[in-house]
């Protein structure tokens, strides 16, 4: 049986596309960033077959508080502490040094609970299909090889989680000669 999505669903659909809606990714046509959000939720409820509404509404909200003026307490007020628990724990502390928030996103990995690994592992596979036939803007091919090599070494924190977002990555690191 088919069921709508529900009213909390779309308000946090609305809401992510409202936040993002200035930005726009790396890649060459400059696609809305809202679209990256959009396939992370969508790679987990199609490819993965999540039904955890909590973990769809947080894939749309993965990147808000990280790239957007949105606080936690904005999405605690609007979604609940669930949703927001998970948007919590896949943000990053944007105040660290960049080699050091790449290095923590390799040692957290492991620590995450199993529905926040859920959407660390649809987000990595998101980045890298776009990262198969797009170099980010400004990237070197060096830099492009270097996130495969470490979005690797995050995903092998997150392994024993999903059978079929693991095979799917693996497909792409055996492509690029990492496994
Ligand atoms: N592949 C790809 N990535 C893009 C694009 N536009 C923006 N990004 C983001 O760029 C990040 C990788 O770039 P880096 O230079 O390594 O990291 P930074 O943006 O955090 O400084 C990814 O974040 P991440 O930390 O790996 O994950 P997350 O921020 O998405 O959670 C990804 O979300 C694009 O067009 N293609
Ligand atoms: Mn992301």
């Amino acid at each position: 049986m088919t069921t709508s999505p529900s009213s909390r669903f779309m308000k946090c659909l609305q809401y992510a596309a409202h936040q993002h809606r200035d930005q726009r990714r790396k890649d060459p046509p400059q696609t809305p960033y809202v679209n990256h959000v959009i396939n992370v939720s969508t790679i987990l409820a199609v490819e993965a077959c999540i039904e955890d509404e909590a973990v769809l509404m947080a894939a749309l909200l993965h990147d808000v508080v990280e790239d957007t003026d949105a606080t936690f307490a904005d999405v605690e007020q609007l979604l609940g502490g669930d949703v927001c628990g998970l948007v919590r724990e896949v943000t990053d502390d944007k105040s660290l040094e960049k080699q050091e928030r790449k290095r923590l996103q390799i040692a957290n990995a492991a620590k995450t609970s199993p529905r926040a690994k859920l959407i660390k592992l649809a987000d990595k596979l998101d980045n890298l299909r776009d990262l198969l036939v797009n170099t980010p803007q400004g990237w070197t091919e060096e830099r492009r090889e270097l996130y495969f090599v470490w979005a690797k070494q995050v995903v092998d924190n997150l392994r024993g989680t999903n059978a079929n977002l693991e095979h799917k990555l693996d497909e792409i690191f055996r492509q690029r000669g990492l496994l």
